[in-house]
């Protein structure tokens, strides 16, 4: 049988990865796609760079366009990134009739809508596995291996620099510098690294899950996102003392009220399965009716397990060539008209646990005037720690962890907290969850 002939914009990273292993793997592939898949073409922005030997029968376009358009390509994989030109690429593909891969979640998670529709009326398939959780095919499993299942929610580590950068920072005592210019070393942090330290990138991973598992329109711009960037390594510690974790998690949740869609630090038990999720390993808790909870684990970024889930994407749409474009797994796993556009809590409204950290004059009555707001406001405490000051400070840390509340009570006494003279400077809050529903 022919090939199946792909063209890759971009070689860099992933690109580099998936060329790398449809060579290693081809004969395998080829098995499993009926015919063989071959990268016969590649546009790069930087021509002369020196590529590997699989590169050699590569032909190396100098205009991206040029490859969109070809005639003797199937399939376009589009591994460069960012917004433009990559959607003028992809949409330029889909209506030259070419099926099209991305890893690009920035680009689904903007623009997922008008690319689907795009796709839908060219009757060609859109590809875009490598855009949630690097190599774990959590797309495939919530649109398939989940589809008898109403889903209620899912809680996730979806960005492998941020969880790099804790995990190093807690077990090496790395600077956040240092662990994150080996994260890019790596190949693991995106082009503008702010992305992955400011939890954008698990926002955009979280859009696109939370649509699919839902079953409604991609809504990034509803997504409320807090990143790592202002941790500090004193909070990691304390978190540790009281038997917690901090991850950067994404989290989506159907409750009564409006689904709930938030990235941010959050502290969990360190028994919990996630907390033990180290390195720049992704993994998905999923809660399904049927089934209940099940856990996705594996690499969620990295040259390799990006071009698993590229090959995958692939591998799947050269054994559907021959099928009928109605009849593929909806990008969105429900049916494009009937998905609904389901309310979204904004931030205030969410309910979870947190941990509340204040700098306190070491003076009788302090506590007291603390404990008061929050009873105030109808808050909780699970646990206080105080720590000694150290020797000629008049200050101490206190850390208080609360029972669940809604967000806007715990806002409201945090302002009363720093408005007291006996509290120095901010109160430092991180959300807490012990994930179990
Ligand atoms: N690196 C990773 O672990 C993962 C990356 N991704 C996504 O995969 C995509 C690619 O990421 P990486 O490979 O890491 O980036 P990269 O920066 O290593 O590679 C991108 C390549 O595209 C080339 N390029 C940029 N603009 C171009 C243009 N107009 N025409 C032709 N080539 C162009 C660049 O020269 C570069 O070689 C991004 O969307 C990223 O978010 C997704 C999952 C994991
Ligand atoms: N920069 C991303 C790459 C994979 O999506 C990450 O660190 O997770
Ligand atoms: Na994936």
């Amino acid at each position: 049988m022919n090939a199946v002939r792909i063209g890759l914009l971009g070689l860099g990273t992933v690109g580099g990865g998936t060329l790398e292993l449809l060579a290693r793997n081809g004969d395998e592939i080829a098995r499993r796609a009926g015919r063989p898949i071959r990268v016969t073409h590649a546009s790069v922005r930087d021509a002369g760079r020196p590529r590997g030997p699989q590169a050699a029968n590569v032909q190396l376009l100098a205009d991206p366009f040029e490859l969109v358009h070809h005639p003797q390509i199937d399939i376009v994989a589009e591994l460069i990134g960012g917004i433009e030109p990559a959607r003028a690429l992809v949409l330029a593909a889909i209506n030259a009739g070419k099926h099209v891969v991305t890893a690009n979640k920035a680009l689904i998670a903007h623009h997922g809508n008008e690319i689907f529709e795009a796709a839908r009326r060219a009757g060609v398939a859109v590809g875009f596995e490598a855009a949630v959780a690097g190599g774990i095919p959590i797309i495939k499993t919530l649109r398939e291996g989940l589809a008898g299942n109403r889903i209620q929610g899912l809680a996730g580590i979806i960005n492998g620099t941020s969880n790099y950068i804790l995990t190093q920072m807690r077990d090496a005592g790395l600077d956040f510098a240092t662990a994150l210019a080996d994260a890019q070393r790596l190949g693991y942090a995106e082009a503008d690294p702010s992305f992955d330290i400011d939890g954008v990138d698990a926002a955009h991973k979280l859009s696109i899950l939370a649509a699919i598992a839902f079953g409604m329109p991609l809504c990034f711009d509803q997504v409320h996102v807090e990143g790592i960037r202002g941790l500090s390594a004193m909070d990691v510690d304390y978190a540790g003392q009281l038997g917690y974790r901090l991850k950067l998690l994404g989290i989506a949740r159907r409750t009564e009220r409006g689904v709930q869609l938030r990235v941010h630090p959050t502290l969990l038990p360190q028994r919990h399965l996630l907390a033990q999720v180290d390195g720049v390993i992704n993994a998905v808790l999923v809660d399904s009716d049927a089934l209940g909870q099940s856990l996705y684990y594996g690499a969620g970024a990295g040259a390799g397990p990006t071009a698993s889930a590229v090959v995958a994407d692939l591998i799947d749409i050269a054994r559907a060539l021959t099928i009928d474009p109605e009849h593929r797994v909806p990008y969105l796993a429900f049916h494009h008209d009937r998905l609904q556009a389901l309310p979204i809590l904004p931030i205030d409204a969410v309910e979870t646990a947190f941990y509340l950290r204040l700098t306190a004059l070491d003076r009788p009555g302090v506590l007291a005037d603390v404990t008061r707001i929050l009873a105030d406001q109808h808050i909780s405490i699970e646990a206080i720690l105080q720590k000694e000051p150290p020797p000629g400070e008049s200050h101490v840390a206190v850390i208080l962890l609360t029972h669940t509340v809604r967000e806007r009570a715990v806002r409201e006494a945090i302002a009363r907290i720093e408005a007291l003279p006996s509290i120095d400077g901010r109160v430092v809050s991180l959300r807490l969850d012990h994930l179990e529903h």
